[in-house]
C-alpha cells in the first residue's frame, strides 16, 4: 500500500502558484482581459447603490412617479450589464484555461515517458494519476475563478470602500474595523488549510493506486478470496479520507463564519449610527440608503474570500504536487559526441560488458551491488543464454542494455560504442525487448506488434508472427486489427508472451535481449516458437534468459551468472561438465538451498567429478581477451 509521499518543499502559497506562470504566460492577455471586464462589472454593481441614493433623495423625495420609473430603467439596465459582463468574462477564459491544462498534462505525460525505470519504481502510480487528473482540474478551476476572483473582489472591496468613506467617512471607519482581526484570522486559516489540503491530496492518490490495483489486479483478489480484505483496505483509506476531509470542513466552516459574522456586525453597528444621524439631521435618508445598499454590494465580495483562499491554498498544493514530479530530472541523454559509430560502417553487432557494476538507487548504503565484475563479450550473431538462480540479476543485467536502468559501474558497448554515448532513441532502435511478463496495450493486436518498429509495415507483421508463432492473431474476430483488452488481459499468457515476441523481433534488430520469453508456451508451442527464432537468432546478436534446458539450446554459449557475477562461460555441455551450479539449475532437481538471497552452487553429490579443464578447453571459441577477462571473473 503506497504510503511514502514526496516531500513537500517549503514555498509560500504566492511561490508555489507563481511556477504556474510559463503556462499562463501564452494567456496572459485573456486572463488579464477578462479580469479588467470582471472588475468593470463589480463596479457596474456598485452603481447600483449611487441610483438609489439619487431616487430616494430626488423622486421618491419629490413624489416624483416619472423620475422612479427612470430610476427602475436605470437599475434594470445596470442590472444587464452588469450579468452580460460577467458573462463575456466567463466566455474569455473558458478556451484558453481549457488549454493550459491540456499542456500541462501534455507536459507531465512526456516527461513521465522520459522519467526513468526507477523513478517508477519508487512512485505508486495512483499518485502520478492523481496528479495527473484532479490536481491539473483544481489548476484550471483556480485559474478560471478564484484566481480572477480575489483580483475582482480585492478591487471591488477597495472601490467599494473608497465610495463609502467619501460618503461617510465615520460610518466607513466603523465597517473597516474587522479589517484586522479578519487579516489575521486569514492567515492562522492559510497555515493550517495548507497542511490538510496537502493531506487529503496525498491521500486521494493513495485511494487511486488501490482502485487501480484492485482493478488490475481482480483476477487474484477474486480467486484468492480476497475481496473482503481488499474492501477493508480501501474503506481505511476511504475513511481516512473522509476524517482528513472533515478537517477542511472544519476550517472553511469556522473562517466562512468569522468572514461573514464580523462585517454583519459592523454593518449592523454603522445602520444604528446611521439611522441615529438621519435622526439627527446630520445625514440625509438617501446617503444612509446609499451607504447601507454599498455595504451590503460588498458582503459577497467579502465573504467569498474564505473560500477563494482555500481554493487557491488546494491550488498551490496541486502545484507542489505537479512540479515534484516534473522536477525529476529525465534519463540523461547521450553523454559524449562520439556514439555515432553503430550507425556507421557495417552492421557487426558487438555486444561487451565492461567491469559492469550496478546497485539500485533504493539500495541500503553499503550493500552488496546486484551486479559486480561483469566481464562478457558477445560476438557478432552470437546468442548467449543467461543462467543462474532466482534472484541473481539476469532481468537486472539485461535491462541493462537498453538502458532501462543505467549500469553503476564499467560500460557496456555495442561494435564498440558506449551505450550511454548514444541517443537513447538510437539504441533502442538498435536494441529490441521481450520480457517474461508481456505487456500489450489498449490498441490492435497489429499495433502492439508493431510498436517495435517504427515504419514496419504488413509484411514486417506477418512475418513477425509467423516467427513467434502467433499466427493466431489472423484467426482473431477482426484478424490483426482486432482490439486487445486493457494490458491485454483477454488473450492468454502464451498468446500475449507470443505476440510480445513478435514485438521484439518485428524490426530485425541488431540486437535482441530476451528475457525467458518461451515461460508461458507449452512444450509443442515452445518448440514451434524455437524453431522459428533459432532463424532470427542466427542475423542477430542476443542475450537469453533461460530457465529451462530448451531454451537454453537456441544459444551458442551460455554464461552462468551467480550472486550478480559471472560464474562461467562456455557451451552447454562445458558447463554441465565444469560447473555443478549449472548442472544443477538445468537439472530442476528438488531440495535446492532456499534463502533470500541467491543460493550457494549446489553440491551435486552424484554428479561425476569433473576435472577443470584448462580455459582454452573450456571456453575454445573465446579469444584471448575473453579469455582473460573471464579468468578474472571466476
Ligand atoms: N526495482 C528494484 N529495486 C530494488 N531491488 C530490486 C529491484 N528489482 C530487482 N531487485 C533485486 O535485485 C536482485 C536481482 O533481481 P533480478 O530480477 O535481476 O533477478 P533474476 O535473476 O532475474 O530473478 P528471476 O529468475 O527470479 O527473474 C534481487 O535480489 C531483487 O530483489
Amino acid at each position: 500500500m503506497p504510503e511514502k509521499h514526496a516531500e513537500p518543499k517549503d514555498r509560500s502559497t504566492v511561490q508555489s502558484l507563481m511556477r504556474l506562470w510559463p503556462y499562463v504566460k501564452p494567456v496572459r492577455k485573456r486572463l488579464f482581459g477578462a479580469a479588467l471586464v470582471a472588475i468593470a462589472a463589480s463596479c457596474v454593481g456598485l452603481v447600483i447603490p449611487l441610483v438609489l441614493k439619487w431616487m430616494v433623495d430626488g423622486p421618491v423625495a419629490d413624489r416624483d412617479p416619472g423620475g422612479v420609473w427612470l430610476g427602475a430603467l436605470y437599475l434594470l439596465l445596470l442590472g444587464i450589464g452588469e450579468a452580460a459582463l460577467f458573462g463575456v468574462r466567463r466566455w474569455m477564459v473558458a478556451r484558453p484555461l481549457a488549454g493550459v491544462e491540456a499542456s500541462m498534462r501534455a507536459d507531465l505525460y512526456r516527461h513521465l515517458q522520459r522519467l526513468p525505470v526507477a523513478f517508477h519504481d519508487r512512485w505508486p502510480s495512483g499518485q502520478l494519476l492523481s496528479r495527473a487528473t484532479t490536481d491539473l482540474m483544481l489548476l484550471r478551476q483556480f485559474l478560471a475563478f478564484p484566481l480572477t476572483f480575489l483580483l475582482v473582489n480585492g478591487a471591488t472591496v477597495l472601490i467599494g470602500f473608497v465610495i463609502l468613506l467619501m460618503q461617510q467617512w465615520t460610518l466607513g471607519l466603523v465597517l473597516l474595523a474587522p479589517a484586522a482581526p479578519l487579516m489575521i484570522l486569514c492567515l492562522v486559516f492559510e497555515t493550517k488549510f495548507s497542511a490538510v489540503a496537502r493531506r487529503a491530496q496525498d491521500q486521494v492518490g493513495d485511494l487511486t493506486t488501490v482502485v487501480e490495483e484492485s482493478v488490475l489486479g481482480i483476477r487474484i483478489i477474486k480467486g484468492f478470496g480476497r475481496h473482503r480484505s481488499q474492501a477493508l483496505a480501501f474503506r481505511t483509506l476511504t475513511e481516512r479520507l473522509r476524517t482528513t476531509e472533515l478537517a477542511k470542513a472544519r476550517l472553511l466552516a469556522g473562517i466562512w463564519a468569522s468572514i461573514t459574522l464580523l462585517p454583519e456586525l459592523a454593518i449592523g453597528a454603522a445602520l444604528v449610527i446611521g439611522t441615529v444621524q438621519v435622526a439627527d439631521g446630520d445625514l440625509s435618508a438617501g446617503t444612509l440608503v446609499a451607504f447601507l445598499s454599498t455595504a451590503l454590494a460588498l458582503r459577497w465580495p467579502i465573504e467569498s474570500i474564505g473560500f477563494l483562499l482555500a481554493m487557491s491554498q488546494e491550488s498551490a498544493t496541486a502545484t507542489q504536487r505537479f512540479f515534484e514530479v516534473m522536477d525529476v530530472a529525465e534519463e540523461a541523454e547521450a553523454s559524449g559526441a562520439a556514439g555515432q559509430a553503430p550507425d556507421e560502417g557495417p552492421a557487426r553487432g558487438e555486444m561487451v560488458f565492461e567491469g559492469v557494476e550496478f546497485r539500485y538507487p533504493d539500495a541500503e548504503p553499503g550493500s552488496e551491488p546486484v551486479l559486480a565484475r561483469i566481464d562478457l563479450r558477445i560476438r557478432p550473431g552470437e546468442t548467449m543464454a543467461l543462467v543462474g538462480a532466482t534472484g541473481s540479476g539476469k532481468t537486472t543485467l539485461t535491462a541493462l542494455v537498453p538502458r532501462l536502468h543505467e549500469a553503476t559501474a564499467g560500460r557496456i558497448t555495442l561494435d564498440g560504442t558506449d551505450i550511454t554515448d548514444m541517443p537513447r532513441e538510437r539504441l533502442r532502435e538498435l536494441v529490441s525487448v521481450a520480457f517474461e511478463e508481456p505487456t500489450l496495450f489498449s490498441a490492435g493486436v497489429g499495433e502492439n506488434v508493431l510498436m517495435g518498429a517504427e515504419g514496419a509495415g504488413e509484411d514486417e507483421l506477418r512475418r513477425a508472427l509467423a516467427i513467434a508463432q502467433a499466427d493466431f492473431a489472423h484467426g482473431l474476430p477482426q484478424g490483426v486489427g482486432t482490439q486487445v483488452g486493457e494490458q491485454g488481459l483477454s488473450l492468454s499468457g502464451g498468446q500475449r508472451q507470443r505476440l510480445a515476441l513478435a514485438r521484439a523481433v518485428v524490426g530485425r534488430p541488431r540486437f535482441l535481449v530476451l528475457d525467458d520469453p518461451l515461460s508461458a508456451l507449452d512444450v509443442h508451442t515452445e518448440a514451434l516458437v524455437e524453431a522459428a527464432l533459432r532463424q532470427v537468432l542466427a542475423e542477430t546478436t542476443a542475450i537469453v534468459v533461460a530457465h529451462r534446458p530448451s531454451t537454453v539450446m537456441l544459444a551458442d554459449r551460455v554464461a552462468l551468472l551467480s550472486r550478480g557475477r559471472i560464474a562461467a562461460v562456455g557451451t552447454h555441455q562445458e558447463l554441465l561438465r565444469s560447473s555443478a551450479e549449472y548442472a544443477w539449475l538445468m537439472s530442476g532437481a528438488e531440495g535446492a538451498p532456499e534463502g533470500p538471497g541467491v543460493p550457494e552452487a549446489p553440491e551435486v553429490p552424484d554428479a561425476p567429478e569433473a576435472p577443470e579443464p584448462p580455459a582454452e578447453d573450456v571456453f575454445p571459441d573465446l579469444s584471448a581477451e575473453d579469455l582473460l577477462a573471464e579468468k578474472g571473473t571466476r
